[in-house]
């Protein structure tokens, strides 16, 4: 089990100059400010979450139905509250070898799958209708293992829509089963960006070849795609955009959210969220396998930073939707 998070942020302020070399990528001069916010005590990893709190009005368009979708734990209200869970990936087998991964389909280490049950209990007291992972096994797999731990034992089952066969023939017969079931949507859209060029390379021979200024301009510039890849920007194209056209009506509609992707897919949606500039995201990282919270709530994304786990009494203070569902499931099992 992680130990407690601190939620005080831990801020420090750094100068970072941008190499002035000349490629066809451009020349780039600004500063970066590091934040982190709060440590593992288990793994002693910096969870970097830039603070800034904002606001978002969502395009309010009508949610799609599922076809196992009815009678979740609550009524959805255009008006109510949800929670919105993201999550990346645990320890991938390539991250582990320190390659660039991008697109490539790479399943999760052993510690991975320890990282995904760990996040599982963080978020074990927190409503989850729906489920959207990236099309990669990594984050499927994740989705999966943190699912195992939740409380509610509600069984995710994938939803197959990519031709009406695939639809018809994964069809449950049973409402009982439905209602016991979260549907868990796969979008190519939330995949990794795509590293191009770099895609199986080793990142610290790709610095030690290339510099470590223009590999870090590669990784974590907003607008600079590396070789033949995608920028955060085209990330974003498809990422956020996917995020306000699909998952948003969900969350307006009152439904709990779960998203589990990528270190680029999700910071392209965190940008997105916490409005953050093309300068302020260069510094936003995410821990593998560390869930993060927010509450929408008219129209807002209210950011509530990472859920430590069962025993902790915080998720009672979080909303008063969330206390009440804690509540249910603490009468559930006594
Ligand atoms: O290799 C990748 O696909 C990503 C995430 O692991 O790497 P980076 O840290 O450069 O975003």
């Amino acid at each position: 089990m992680a130990g407690a998070i601190s939620h005080h942020a831990l801020a420090s302020t750094q100068s970072y100059r941008w190499s002035a070399q000349s490629s066809r990528f451009g020349k780039r001069t600004g500063n970066v400010r590091w934040v982190h916010e709060g440590s593992r005590c288990s793994g002693g990893r910096k969870l970097g979450f830039v603070c800034t709190s904002g606001s978002q009005q969502p395009s309010v368009v009508e949610p799609f139905q599922l076809p196992s979708d009815g009678n979740s734990d609550h009524t959805p209200k255009k008006s109510s509250e949800s929670a919105l869970i993201l999550i990346r990936h645990g320890e991938s087998l390539w991250n582990e070898k320190n390659l660039f991964t991008g697109c490539v389909d790479v399943p999760l280490t052993p510690k991975g799958v320890e990282e995904a049950i760990e996040a599982g209990k963080r978020i074990c007291n927190i409503p989850i209708d729906m489920i959207y992972t990236s099309s990669l096994i990594r984050a499927q797999m994740t989705a999966m293992l943190a699912m195992m731990q939740h409380r509610r034992k509600k069984i995710p089952i994938i939803m197959h829509n990519e031709s009406e066969q695939a639809h018809r023939w994964s069809q449950i017969y049973s409402e009982e089963t439905k209602k016991q079931s979260i549907p868990v949507i796969t979008a190519w859209q939330l995949n990794e960006r795509m590293y191009g060029e770099l895609q199986g390379l080793n990142k610290q021979e790709t610095a030690d070849r290339f510099g470590n200024e223009q590999v870090h301009e590669w990784r974590r510039s907003y607008d600079i795609p590396p070789p033949n890849g995608e920028s955060l920007e085209m990330c974003a194209e498809r990422a956020a955009a996917y995020f306000k056209e699909q998952i948003v009506p969900q969350l307006v509609a009152g439904k709990h959210v779960m998203v589990a992707a990528h270190g680029n897919s999700l910071r392209s949606i965190i940008m997105h969220l916490d409005k953050l500039t093309s300068q302020e995201v260069i510094s936003l990282e995410l821990s593998t396998g560390i869930p993060m919270l927010y509450i929408f709530k008219e129209g807002k994304f209210i950011r509530r930073g990472s859920p430590v786990g069962p025993s902790e009494a915080s998720v009672y203070a979080y909303t008063r939707t969330l206390a009440k569902y804690r509540q249910k499931l603490d009468s559930m099992v006594s």
